[in-house]
């Protein structure tokens, strides 16, 4: 019997855009619908065992080698320094990272700011290269209440359709690169299961057209 590949898929808002996208793909999804509780499901009729996780999770599965494929965002991919090999963007998922505060925020003060986020590093980063040293405090969700309580001068999230921002009178000061789902795969396994890896991927790219 052929190996089973094993796919960590991002839950939440990345797993249903996905789904439909692997359904246009040829592949039988209808067990991860009936998921209930269920964390890992054997897809009836293709090798390919979907594995549920948080997205931060996906990255650490796949670069200690527990799956092959992972589904996930690109924001987690860099916040988390991943070198993970990526196949494919697959062109859902899509947002953009933001600097945002309320509309009285001064993003040219010289005074040392603070800075709420889900991602540090990526914070760090941005103002690394604007020469600002900044103090960051990490932020589970719902970052935008920090600069709404007092708790930060600014947050550095991620805005879709930009309606969290809007219905709390936040104002956004600087776009600082997009966001979009992409499929990486661990290089030990791109070795060992290229025929089955390189075969989702086709599919997906297909799926991608068929939908565009
Ligand atoms: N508003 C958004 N619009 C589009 N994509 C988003 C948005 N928010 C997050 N994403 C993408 O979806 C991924 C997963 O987000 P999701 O909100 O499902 O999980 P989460 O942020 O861990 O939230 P929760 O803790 O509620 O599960 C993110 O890593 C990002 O790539
Ligand atoms: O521009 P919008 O379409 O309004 O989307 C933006 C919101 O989506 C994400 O939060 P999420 O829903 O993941 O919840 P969280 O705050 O718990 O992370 C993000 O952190 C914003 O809060």
């Amino acid at each position: 019997m052929t190996e089973r590949i094993k796919i960590a898929l991002t839950k939440g808002r990345v797993e249903k855009q996905t789904l439909p996208l692997l359904e246009v793909a040829g592949l039988n999804v209808d067990p991860v619908y009936d998921k209930q509780r269920r964390l890992i499901f054997d897809l009836p009729d293709d090798p390919y065992t979907i594995i549920l996780a948080k997205g931060p999770d996906v990255s650490t599965y796949l670069s200690n080698g527990a799956v092959d494929i992972g589904i996930v965002g690109s924001d987690i991919l860099a916040e988390q320094q991943d070198d993970a090999y990526e196949l494919l963007d697959l062109g859902i998922g899509k947002c953009q990272f933001i600097l945002a505060s309320t509309p009285d925020f001064n993003p040219k003060s010289t005074k040392r700011k603070v800075i709420g986020t889900k991602y540090p590093h990526i914070t760090q980063e941005y103002f690394a290269k604007r020469g600002e040293d900044v103090e960051i405090i990490k932020i589970e969700g719902s970052v935008e209440l920090a600069p709404l309580i007092g708790l930060a001068d600014a947050i550095v999230d991620i805005t879709e359709t930009g309606t969290t921002l809007r219905e709390n009178n936040l104002k956004i000061f600087d776009y600082l690169r997009e966001v979009s789902t992409r499929v990486v795969v661990n290089p030990m396994s791109l070795k060992q299961h290229r025929n089955e890896i390189f075969d989702l991927v086709d599919r997906l790219e297909g799926a991608i057209k068929a939908k565009s």
